[in-house]
């Protein structure tokens, strides 16, 4: 049994991390943390965990205190704020998992450019592990620092990774159109986001500068072994959770002669042989499929006169997009069973 604290726990990401913490038979949650509901029951801020989870919200404050008494300390906050917080973890020699951004990007500097946050202890930058179970399993078992991936880039990456890795499609240019349920943007509504804006509506936004354009490129530059030209576009769905993104990519020379669709899956197959939560199908993925889940659905399409494959790729925002997936890499990092607590499946509708 490990000790775990959770400070964010009032976020939409953090909720659902103790949503699976809750269920998980080897954690014992010490404490949850909230920054305006401290001193509140968790069922006061979510009415759902109302008589079967009733557990005190305490202050950052109180929490830190604690954190001699914990194994594990998970952040989900705001993105800039998570680096002093694992500074002093680290003093007490707790593992820590952060779902926000500081410390997804090896380049300080480029962290910078993209977040307007300077880096202040940059050798726990250094240190943080980029946590993608399925391309960074044994990293993640040595780590103190779990920098849990975005949202969209965990779609983009475990879509394409196969080809990346194999070599099958060029560099110059890999376009991304990603679709995200609106709790992608946080429990903090601002206009762009409250329900006459976004229902019945769908929309581009960021366009060109993303922040998360650069962790994606950073992780598909490692796989390729190249300088990839990454475009990517994400838009928002009048729905609550879920993202599907649609890859388009160009097959390299070397391929184009030789490959097929069925070649194509064969690689995707072989990639993801010993995955528990990655589905390779040949239906074409659905948000249905995967939401409420730690799944991620990848399907493909070729066309061979025009050399073009096309990759959809799903997952739950909030779980294999952030808690979940912290969770898996915490059961890595702790010797059990990679999908202990994240076993259950799409509720479809
Ligand atoms: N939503 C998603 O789909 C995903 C989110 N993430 C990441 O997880 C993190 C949290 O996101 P999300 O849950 O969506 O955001 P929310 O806005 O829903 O939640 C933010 C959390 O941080 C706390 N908080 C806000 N401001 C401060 C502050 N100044 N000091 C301390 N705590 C503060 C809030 O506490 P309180 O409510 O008590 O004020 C709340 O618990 C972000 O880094 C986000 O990028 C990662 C992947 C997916
Ligand atoms: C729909 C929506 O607004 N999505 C958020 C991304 C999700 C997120 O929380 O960002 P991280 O994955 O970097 O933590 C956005 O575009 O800013």
């Amino acid at each position: 049994m490990i000790k775990v604290g959770v400070i964010g726990a009032t976020g939409y990401a953090g909720q659902q991390l103790v949503w699976i913490l809750n269920n998980h038979k080897e954690v014992e949650i010490e404490f949850i943390s909230s920054y305006s509901n401290a001193g509140e029951n968790m069922g006061d801020v979510y009415a759902n965990y109302k008589k079967y989870f009733e557990k005190k919200l305490i202050s950052q404050e109180e929490a830190e205190k604690s954190f001699g008494k914990i194994d594990v300390l998970f952040l989900a906050l705001p993105h800039g704020l998570s680096e002093k917080m694992t500074k002093k973890a680290l003093e007490n020699d707790v593992k820590v998992f952060d779902l926000g951004a500081d410390f997804r990007l090896d380049d300080s500097e480029i962290y910078e450019k993209w977040y307007d946050v300077k880096h202040e202890f940059p050798e726990i930058n250094q240190n943080a592990i980029y946590g993608l179970p399925e391309l960074n399993r044994e990293k993640i078992k040595k780590s103190q620092v779990i920098a849990c991936p975005g949202c969209y880039p965990t779609s983009a990456i475990l879509g394409t990774a196969p080809l990346l890795k194999n070599k099958v499609v060029k560099a110059d240019k890999i376009i991304i159109d990603s679709k995200s349920g609106v709790s992608g943007a946080g429990r903090n509504a601002k206009i762009d986001t409250i329900f006459t804006e976004v229902n019945e509506n769908f929309k581009a936004y960021g366009v060109l500068k993303h922040r998360h354009t650069p962790e994606i490129k950073q992780e598909m530059d490692k796989l390729s072994e190249s300088d990839i030209n990454v475009v990517f576009t994400p838009h928002l769905l009048p729905i609550s959770r879920g993202i599907l993104s649609t890859i388009y990519l160009e097959v390299n020379n070397e391929w184009k002669e030789t490959l097929t669709e069925e070649k194509i899956y064969e690689i995707y197959n072989e990639f993801y042989k010993n995955e528990y939560f990655i589905r390779v199908t040949e239906n074409l993925p659905e948000i249905k499929n995967v939401k409420n889940s730690n799944i991620c659905e990848i399907g493909v399409r070729y066309d061979s006169n025009t050399g073009n494959i096309i990759v959809i790729s799903a997952i739950d925002n909030l779980i294999k997009g952030a808690g979940g997936q912290a969770v898996q890499s915490m059961n890595i990092m702790f010797g059990f069973e990679e999908n202990m607590g994240l076993e259950f499946l799409s509720m479809y509708i």
